[in-house]
């Protein structure tokens, strides 16, 4: 592989998503999720704690020196040792078929012990400096326990600059050019190869390819689908309406003249999928005041959106910034949209949130 700018950084980040993503596959086609529920009432699974797990391990063989960002801790693993082990027997299970990938990798994970310290791993506090990754082992854990879209999300800042994303969709299309669905259909999944890699390197575009099981392989460039009329695009949204709010979402569609409904779905599938040209707009319209946007939650679909020839910032029109910790603090919502339009959907966002 020719080494240009962060090629090995895109590289690992693949290769540790696509693995990643294989482990939460085999967690989303079995019965049981090993579900506990977090301080803040949301749920996590054996899946998030083991594609945390295995991406960290990842990063620290190949870029020992970064920091991490990651959403979960092993707390509730150190303290419940038959999940512990649930998760400790998937971990040791999931190998990528490629030896020459797995040994990239750093292989497996030495003990139980070493992989709870793994996950502890993931505690920086970000902020404006050095090298930082951001993760999110499953993003729509909702998603994935309804049977919906999840994306496995992992980002690289530079000083406070996103400079790699990549997001694993296990139950997108691989189909840059297959119309968007909220439904993900009975044949557009399976426990192993199906799913889609989306990627994007800083000022050198965003990509797509088949997550498979095997070789990374069929890099596709992806872009964002011109929008001729505003009036014709459709909008993507999350499924759960504790996380934009669904009536704002009317009044900015009736201010633009949208009249198709929305598409719902969970996760940074939404950016992915305005990326691939599948969608056009993606809108996060805050519900409550207290609920500060997480950074894992974001980077990599900023990034890949932006890569794509999108815009993407916050309600106010204020790019995502990555620099304040590990939360989005300074920033409210998110809007995103083909460069061209954004100014004229963030004119339609404000009036309507400005009014109330
Ligand atoms: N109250 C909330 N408002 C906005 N986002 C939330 C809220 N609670 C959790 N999230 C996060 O929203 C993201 C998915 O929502 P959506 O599908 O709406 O995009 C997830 O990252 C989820 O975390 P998690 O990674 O734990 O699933
Ligand atoms: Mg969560
Ligand atoms: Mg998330
Ligand atoms: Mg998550």
């Amino acid at each position: 592989m020719a080494s240009t700018e962060y090629s090995k950084e895109l590289h690992i980040a693949l290769l540790a998503v696509q693995r990643a993503t294989l482990l939460t596959k085999s967690v989303f086609h079995s019965h049981a999720k090993g579900t506990l529920d977090k301080a803040d009432a949301s749920p996590v699974t054996i899946g998030d704690f083991g594609a945390q797990a295995l991406i960290i391990s990842a990063l620290q063989h190949n870029f020992p020196d970064d920091e991490i960002v990651a959403e979960e801790e092993a707390k509730d693993l150190r303290e419940n040792s038959k999940v512990r082990q649930t998760v400790w027997d998937l971990v040791q299970n999931s190998k990528l078929s490629d030896d020459a990938a797995e040994k990239e990798l750093g292989g497996a994970i030495a003990s139980v012990d070493s992989m709870l310290d793994i996950i502890d791993k993931g505690d920086s506090k970000g902020g404006s400096k050095g090298r930082i990754w951001a993760i999110d082992p499953i993003d729509g854990t909702k998603g994935f326990l309804r049977g919906g879209q999840y994306a496995v999300c992992l980002g690289l800042m530079v000083d406070g600059d996103v400079k790699v994303g990549v997001l694993g969709c296990p139950n997108l299309p691989v189909d840059d050019s297959q119309p968007l669905t909220e439904d993900i259909g009975a044949d557009a999944t399976d426990a192993e190869g199906k799913g889609v890699l989306f990627s994007a390197v800083q000022g050198k575009g965003a990509a797509s390819r088949p997550l498979g099981k095997g070789s990374l392989a069929n890099e596709s460039t992806i872009g964002m689908k011109p929008i001729s009329n505003i009036s014709d695009a459709t909008f993507c949204e999350s499924v759960e309406a504790g996380h934009s709010s669904q009536s704002d979402s009317v009044a900015i569609a009736n201010k633009l003249g949208i009249t198709k409904p929305s598409v719902r779905m969970d996760s940074q599938a939404k950016y992915a999928s305005i990326a691939r040209g599948a969608g056009d707009l993606y809108l996060r319209l805050p519900v409550r005041k207290d609920y500060v946007e997480k950074i894992w939650d974001h980077a990599a679909g900023d990034l890949i959106v932006r890569e794509a020839g999108g815009q993407v910032t916050d309600t106010e029109g204020k790019r995502l910034d990555f620099s304040h910790g590990r939360t989005l603090k300074e920033n409210k919502g998110v809007i995103a949209a083909p460069k061209d339009v954004h100014q004229h959907v963030i004119e339609a966002v404000m009036s309507v949130l400005g009014s109330k």
